[in-house]
């Protein structure tokens, strides 16, 4: 048994979070990282896979994975006793049960993003369920460490329960918007046609949406169909919009009142005053993030990160040409790096912006990546 440098399996290897997860392990811990795949990486049988190894993590599709780990508890008849197993299939009583069938130690981890452009987990949540540990623990607890995930502890059961409302409640709205508006909005000028008229509401709920159609269409079917706890929460979800629909469809006082009473009152006391203050500003906020990732005129630079005053000497380059900035927001860009993306006046000449973006290449102060309204036109 190695516990300081063990080797690493992945069951999946060739998948989205198979392939973050060999990067991981390999550049960020150093740890050797074999794999199988029936899409790829079958040089390996997942005997000799398990002969490999130290730590098996299974990432295979939610639906199969019981049956897939149910399958290599079989074929490692006992050689797994010294092991430990995890997976990170985004629900977990059936793959956590079937991984306590072997002889393994166990953890069930999942992830509360898609694998990430950036190298770690970092502001990102993983729920973690201990459900055999001992002799591993140390090292789970360097995993995690180094995952920088924000880490929250909860048996399978309570999991799955939560996420019936973290994902399968907000997947499914999302996915029912974005049914509705396939049938709605060409009467109306279209997707295309309605952002101009966007409130900020929309705009946050089409990014989610948007999100959902972008992925992986069997990580959210399998996220409604395999979590048990998701049929009862579609039955209080439709059942409050057929409420809903009743009460617009008959139109009175007592239905308004009704609305009002159910859908508004009532939740606001159970959210309590304070956490709806607070989302409420978190609302806004993003609506004035929004706003500012919307104007038509920004630079955004990547600055080296190891230098002190680096983002004053950028900031320089536009108090000598006597540029105003309307914002200024670090973010990442799609791959990871970040970036300091500069939001100027809509006044300022594109002329003296272009000579800002030579500046800050030709002195040496950061990479420009992406700038608009720096064309002669604008
Ligand atoms: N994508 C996300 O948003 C996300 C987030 C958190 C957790 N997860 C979990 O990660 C797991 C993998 O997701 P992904 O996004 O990498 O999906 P993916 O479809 O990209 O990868 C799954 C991989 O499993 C392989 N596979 C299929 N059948 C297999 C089998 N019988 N044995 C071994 N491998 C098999 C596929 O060939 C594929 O390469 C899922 O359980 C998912 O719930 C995904
Ligand atoms: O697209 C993302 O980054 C996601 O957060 C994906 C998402 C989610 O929508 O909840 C989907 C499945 C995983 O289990 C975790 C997260």
């Amino acid at each position: 048994m190695t516990h300081d440098k063990p080797r690493i399996g992945l069951v999946g290897s060739q998948g989205a979070y198979g392939r973050w997860l060999r990067r991981f392990f390999e550049e960020r811990m150093g740890l050797q990282v074999l794999g199988r795949d029936p899409h790829g990486d079958t040089t390996l049988s997942e005997r000799a896979l398990i002969e490999g190894i130290d730590v098996l993590i299974f990432c295979a599709p939610i639906r199969e994975t019981p049956a897939v780990i149910r399958r290599y508890v079989d074929r490692a008849a006992g050689i797994e006793r010294e092991q430990l197993w995890l997976d990170i299939t985004s629900i977990k009583a059936a793959p956590v049960a079937a991984m306590l069938t072997s002889q393994a130690e166990v953890v069930g981890l999942h992830p509360m993003s898609a694998a990430p452009k950036a190298a770690t987990l970092r502001g990102r949540a993983m729920v973690v369920c201990e459900a055999r540990l001992h002799r591993w623990r140390a090292w789970l607890e360097q995993f995690l460490v180094a995952s920088e995930a924000d880490c929250v502890r909860a048996d399978a059961e309570r999991h799955d329960r939560v996420m019936a409302l973290v994902q399968g409640m907000v997947h499914a709205t999302h996915m029912a918007q974005g049914a509705v508006l396939r049938e709605l909005a060409p009467a109306v000028g279209d997707f295309d046609g309605i952002r101009p008229f966007s409130s900020v509401g929309y705009e946050l709920d089409m990014a989610v949406t948007r999100r959902i159609l972008a992925g992986n269409p069997a990580i959210y079917q399998d996220i409604q169909f395999e979590n048990p706890y998701v049929a009862p929460m579609l039955e209080r979800l439709a059942a409050h919009l057929d409420t809903l629909r009743d009460l617009v469809r008959s139109g009175d006082d007592a239905a308004r009142d009704e609305l009002r009473e159910k859908l508004l009152t009532q939740s606001r006391t159970y959210v309590g005053e304070q956490a709806v203050a607070e989302g409420s500003y978190a609302f806004e906020r993003l609506g004035y993030l929004l706003a500012d990732l919307h104007e038509p005129r920004y630079i955004s630079v990547f600055l080296p990160l190891d230098r002190p005053g680096s983002l004053r000497t950028l900031l320089s380059v536009f108090e000598q040409r006597g540029i105003n900035l309307d914002s200024i927001h670090s973010s990442r860009s799609a791959e990871g790096e970040l970036l300091f993306r500069i939001g100027v006046a809509r006044d300022t000449h594109a002329t003296v912006l272009r000579d800002a973006m030579r500046a800050i290449e030709h002195e040496g102060i950061g990479r420009v990546v992406d700038a608009a309204g720096v064309s002669e036109a604008s």
